[in-house]
């Protein structure tokens, strides 16, 4: 079971508040979902999440534990931020091969068989990555955020270059990643593909939350 626990985070980039006293909680087996207009902070606060970026104010908790303080990183974590940082040279299975080293807790048939679910043939998964199109490079880069099954997944617009069959198929893999009892974040523009996916829904307003509704599958929404 995970929990994070978000506690008055706010954060001030050159005297420009990004966020402001955000808080609120989630937990393991449920789909998050960050709405909001460009520029309104769903970014910056997965970076805060993930431990990259430290809130100016306030504090994340990992099962209790304050990032950046008792925890340097969520020890099981994986995520897509816009632009991964994949090598060029190198085909999309050796970029996943090359992470799944750092590690080393999942086999080759692994690396394959989660190339093959992101729908990256055998074929495309030997191509170089720099011949890879924006679609292809997505789906890469979700395949690395998902290899190892971590506690806590997330993906920043996951669903940007894809086409509609990759779409559905981004929603089946964080239905399963749910299913398994991952805690997964997600941000997306399109609303009924976030609506549709997410138990919660979290809206960003210039940095504040301005609504933060449950859409619990079992009838109607609660606001809290
Ligand atoms: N490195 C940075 N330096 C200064 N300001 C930044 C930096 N990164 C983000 N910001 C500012 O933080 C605010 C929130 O940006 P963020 O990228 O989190 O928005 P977003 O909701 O993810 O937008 P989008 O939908 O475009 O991805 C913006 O005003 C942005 O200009």
């Amino acid at each position: 079971m995970t929990k994070i626990e978000l506690k008055h985070v706010s954060k001030t980039i050159h005297k420009n508040e990004v966020l402001h006293d955000i808080s609120f909680m989630m937990e393991s087996g449920k789909i998050y979902g960050f709405q909001g207009v460009n520029g309104s902070g769903k970014t910056m606060l997965m970076r805060i999440i993930i431990g990259l970026i430290h809130p100016t104010n306030g504090s994340v908790e990992i099962n209790g534990k304050v990032l950046g303080r008792e925890l340097e990183f969520p020890e099981s974590i994986g995520f897509l931020l816009e632009n991964p940082a994949f090598l060029d040279r190198y085909s999309g299975y050796s970029n996943l091969k090359l992470l799944a080293e750092i590690q080393n807790n999942i086999s080759d048939a692994e690396i394959k068989e989660v190339l093959s679910l992101v729908g990256l043939n055998e074929e495309a998964s030997k191509k170089k990555y720099r011949k890879y199109s924006l679609g292809m490079k997505q789906r890469l880069g979700i395949a690395a955020a998902i290899m190892e099954n971590p506690d806590i997944i997330i993906l920043d617009e996951p669903t940007n270059a894809l086409d509609m069959a990759g779409v559905e198929l981004v929603k089946g893999i964080l239905q399963k990643q749910k299913e398994r009892g991952a805690l997964c974040i997600l941000s997306c523009h399109d609303l009924p593909v976030l609506e549709s996916l997410s138990d919660e829904i979290i809206k960003l307003e210039k940095g504040k939350i301005i609504e933060h509704i449950s859409l619990s599958k079992a009838g109607g929404g609660t606001e809290f």
